[in-house]
């Protein structure tokens, strides 16, 4: 079942910056990990995600898996076995009901709890590991609703655990170079920026077998928007510092109709099939633009319900040049001119300490994954700062809500709450970190 908070309608977005509830807390902005020797994991969620996840947090040095949590016995009881066979101490497995996972946060040598479980369950759970003195890091989106998010900035404040988005593609590695090539002024002044996640998941929506259930279909047929902006929005997010300099200000959304998995529920699902009696009412695409304090504009999209390669999109633009990904590509001034792309590769020097360290990282995602589960780990054994922290996580999951609004209000702009509460005007590092004097 679906806890109650996320089937209720979703609020509008609040009208200006004073609409900001007052803080409970100190800010986390800044605010380094303790330092320990060896850190502690426990993951709740060991499907398609969590299931590979784990191997990652295995292979990174100073970390021990202690505790699992999934609601299916089967999927718990192969990750503890991954465990084991990677020579740790068998961790203790929680496996009752729905609510077992309020053990693993309760147990007093977890120190970061990983959240891989269906959206409608990650608002509760990082609540209940911050309520718990955990750090916790979360798969995206945070949580599914505008209240929601407010109520981990002010948890994390109150509590002083970081909860964190934990957006592999800002790890990307060429996300990374365009980064520290976009923050040492090769693209100019920063004008414009695009993002998405359009991946036709028509196939695994409707496998029964791929997901555990119809969560991720079902979400199609509650939310007109954008649900999945992260991926899109975190990377082009770093490169403009937002949060850091810059802010996310207004959102205002378009979508078209929903015609895709009724199509292909149609051509492909038998009669009888329980997804007969779902109306899909999610955009195929929604078209999202994000204008920022500072004046940018970023363009985000969503569509995992039509044919299309899949594309991040991933661009930058600035007064000196463009980039553009899927196929990688980039035009900047003096090195290029008469309208025709140069070769990113040319550009390698520009790689991130991280991705000359780890050339060849083990892992799915080419490799982005392994490096943001070291890069975090690494922070949390040596007492570093997170790169990114609760309010990027708001931020980034913020089209959720606020795309859906929009969309319902034939496109009207929505306001993206300041969740910093005046802290974005200060620079500080994020995702382009120095190089730490310690491995
Ligand atoms: N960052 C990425 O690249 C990436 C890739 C894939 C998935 N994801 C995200 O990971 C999350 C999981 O996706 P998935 O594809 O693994 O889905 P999945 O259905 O394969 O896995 C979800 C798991 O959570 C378990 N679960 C459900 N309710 C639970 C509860 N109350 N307590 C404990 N366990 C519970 C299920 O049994 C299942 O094993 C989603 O948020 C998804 O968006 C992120």
């Amino acid at each position: 079942s679906v806890p109650e908070a996320a089937q209720t309608a979703v609020p509008a977005a609040e009208s200006d910056e004073s609409a900001a509830p007052k803080r409970q807390g100190r800010t986390m902005a800044g605010v380094p990990f303790e330092r320990r020797s060896t850190v502690r994991v426990g993951i709740i969620g060991l499907g398609n995600r969590g299931g590979s996840m784990i191997d990652l947090f295995l292979a990174v040095p100073g970390v021990r898996v202690v505790a699992l949590c999934d609601t299916v016995r089967d999927k718990a009881a192969s990750a503890a076995a991954k465990v084991v066979k990677a020579g740790q101490p068998a961790p203790a497995v929680y496996t009752k009901d729905e609510h077992d996972y309020e053990q693993l946060c309760a147990r007093g040598d977890v120190d970061f709890v990983y959240v891989a479980t269906p959206w409608d369950f990650h608002f509760e759970m990082a609540k209940t590991a911050m309520l718990n003195g955990k750090h916790v890091g979360v798969e995206c989106p945070v949580a599914m609703r505008l209240d929601e998010l407010w109520k981990l900035v002010d948890l994390s404040e109150r509590t002083r655990r970081h909860c964190m988005q934990l957006e592999n593609c800002a790890y990307g590695k060429n996300e990374m170079r365009v980064l520290r090539m976009a923050h040492a002024g090769l693209f100019g002044d920063l004008l414009h920026g695009a993002g998405a996640y359009n991946h036709d998941l028509r196939g695994l929506m409707f496998d029964p077998d791929y997901y555990e259930g119809p969560w991720r279909r079902l979400w199609h047929t509650r939310l007109r928007g954008d649900l999945y902006p992260n991926h899109g929005f975190g990377p082009v997010a770093n490169y403009l510092d937002i949060n850091r300099g810059d802010r996310a200000v207004s959102i205002t959304s378009m979508g078209t109709p929903a015609l895709g998995l009724a199509q292909y529920r149609e051509e492909n699902m038998p009669p009888g099939d329980a997804s007969w009696k779902e109306t899909y009412v999610s955009s195929d695409r929604t078209i999202s633009l994000v204008q920022t304090a500072k004046g940018r504009v970023v363009r985000l999209e969503h569509d995992v319900s039509t044919p299309h390669p899949y594309s991040r999109i991933n661009s930058l633009g600035g007064t000196r040049g463009v980039f553009e990904d899927y196929p990688e590509r980039i035009y900047i001034e003096p090195d290029h001119a008469n309208d025709e792309w140069g070769d990113f590769a040319a550009y390698a020097d520009w790689d991130h300490w991280l991705w000359k360290e780890h050339a060849n990282p083990p892992g799915g995602h080419g490799g982005m994954d392994y490096i943001m589960v070291f890069r975090l780990m690494q922070c949390v054994r040596l007492g570093l700062v997170p790169d990114f922290d609760v309010y990027d996580a708001a931020t980034w999951t913020a089209p959720v809500p606020l795309s859906h609004a929009s969309i319902k209000a034939n496109g009207k702009p929505q306001q993206i709450p300041d969740f910093t509460r005046g802290e974005w005007k200060k620079s500080r590092p994020g995702t382009d970190s120095e190089k730490p004097s310690e491995p």
